[in-house]
């Protein structure tokens, strides 16, 4: 088939690569002209495990292509995706001025009947607007070309993204023509497991099918922060309690881990915006809006710890810091508790030498004139002569680290692990005084 994908961020070049790697010819356009750039030379943008590879082979095979024009872009594929940020407005509600921007680009070059399928996660009702956006465009040149829009929200994870979207768990195809429903079925049945993974529905509820996922998600691990705290406080330990609960099939082990915050340019603004979707309908989701304010709370709490142990006045304490991205695998620093780490210690007037595998020249970017901050090539050079060793994501090379040799190179040997990647018992053998979320340990 041929398959238009419009951006190609971390859900448009994986899924645009993932269709290619099935035999699709796939053509992924993107207003920003650097991004493109870097593809056709054959470089990737983002941090993602397996796909440079997925990419280039693709790419040899003359199945994926790159272009920043629009219009071939939209005469190209007889289904078009359109997979553009949706960043939280103002006021919280989805910003829809790039989905839209595409549906208009769309309506305004299509010369043949096309399914449009919205990747992007948008709130329910925005098939309409896209519906109505191309009809637009139509009208406005007089041309009579039939069309279908689908809502086909994406599941996938950073980090494992291409994992997912080659393996899903489910695929959910929000459609009310038959003619889509059948393209849509079609192109993704190579990406079945052994049994049927399409849900169809209507397109209204698989837009909040979206939402819902990443609301229940999301409340999971505000539930176990705000139960982490608690523990703490009683003298309880976050981790046995979750081993107790994550074995009861009605709860599941996933998504059971407290720590520093959830981060990531999904959770906090999806939760903001089923929020705000509720108040404009009527409906104050009192639970969601708490899971946010937690949240929110969460992401401050290795900083609280920093200063009940060295005081409010940080200026002259220097900290190492493991990792800027918010969560391993990825180089994406959208809303990670880290930004809000660094700027509490900064605002403080500490210092830090950060390192992360992936995320370091995005803190570069981000921080670019701050000088309180330097990031390091190696995690054991960020250590030397720190008071303290902050760990805010659990990137596999952290979890067995030589710690005779971070209590000997720190100017004091404490770790504040905002992952509970260690063991307290273990911290304690070491001489290291250990602080983690939820966790039986010296309180700080
Ligand atoms: N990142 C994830 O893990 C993930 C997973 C599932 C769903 N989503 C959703 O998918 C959507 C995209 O997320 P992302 O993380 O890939 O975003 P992103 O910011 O990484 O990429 C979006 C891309 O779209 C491009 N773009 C903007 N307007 C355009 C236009 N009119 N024409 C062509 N290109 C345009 C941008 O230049 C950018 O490269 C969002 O709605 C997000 O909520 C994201
Ligand atoms: O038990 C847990 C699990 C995750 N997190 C944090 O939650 C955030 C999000 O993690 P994850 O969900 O793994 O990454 P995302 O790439 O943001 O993926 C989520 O958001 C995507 C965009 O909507 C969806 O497609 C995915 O299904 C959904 O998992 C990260 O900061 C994690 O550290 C926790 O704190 N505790």
């Amino acid at each position: 088939m041929r398959i238009t994908v419009v951006g190609t961020g971390y859900v448009g070049l994986v899924s645009g690569a993932c269709l290619a790697d099935v035999g699709n010819d796939v053509l992924c356009l993107d207003v920003d002209p650097a991004k493109i750039q870097t593809l056709q030379q054959g470089g990737i943008p983002i941090h993602e495990p397996g796909l440079p590879e997925l990419v280039r082979r693709n790419v040899e095979a003359g199945r994926l292509r790159f272009t920043t024009d629009v219009e071939a872009a939209a005469r190209y594929g007889t289904v078009q995706f359109i997979a553009v940020g949706t960043p939280p407005d103002e006021d919280g509600s989805a910003d829809l001025q790039y989905v839209l921007a595409a549906a208009r680009n769309i309506g305004r070059y299509m010369d043949g009947y096309r399914v449009v399928v919205d990747k992007s996660t948008v709130p329910v009702g925005t098939a309409d607007k896209v519906r109505a956006t191309i009809a637009e465009e139509l009208a406005a040149r007089g041309a009579a070309i039939d069309y279908s829009v689908v809502s086909n929200p994406e599941f996938l994870k950073e980090g494992a993204a291409v994992e997912d979207f080659m393996r899903p768990d489910r695929i959910i195809i929000g459609a009310d023509d038959e003619r889509a429903i059948d393209c849509m079925r079609e192109l993704y049945a190579p990406f079945q497991r052994n049994h049927a993974r399409q849900l169809v529905m209507d397109v209204r509820s698989a837009e909040l099918a979206k939402y819902a996922a990443n609301a229940m998600l999301a409340t999971r691990i505000s539930f176990m922060n705000e139960l982490a705290n608690l523990a703490e406080t009683l003298g309880a330990d976050i981790e046995q309690v979750r081993q107790g609960i994550g074995s009861d099939p009605r709860i599941g082990w996933h998504f059971l881990y407290a720590g520093c915050g959830y981060g990531g340019s999904c959770f906090p603004k999806d939760v903001k915006a089923l929020v705000r979707t509720g108040r404009e309908h009527g409906h104050e989701l009192g639970l969601l809006a708490a899971v946010e304010a937690i949240n929110r709370r969460q992401k401050l709490r290795v900083v609280d710890k920093v200063v009940r142990r060295f005081g409010e006045d940080l200026r002259g304490r220097h900290f190492a810091l493991w990792g800027l991205a918010f969560k391993p695998e990825t180089d994406d620093m959208r809303e990670a508790p880290s930004r809000v780490v660094l700027e509490e210690l900064f605002a403080r007037g500490a210092t830090v030498a950060a390192y992360d595998p992936a995320a370091s020249r995005e803190a570069r970017r981000i921080f670019g004139q701050e000088t309180r901050l330097g990031c390091v090539e190696r995690p054991m050079q960020a250590i030397e002569g720190a008071d303290a060793l902050i760990v805010l994501t659990e990137w596999k090379e952290f979890r067995s680290p030589d710690f005779e040799r971070i209590r000997a190179q720190m100017r004091q040997p404490v770790v504040f692990d905002g992952r509970n990647i260690y063991e307290p018992a273990v911290m304690r053998r070491y001489g290291i005084e250990y602080f983690g979320i939820g966790r039986r340990c010296r309180a700080a």
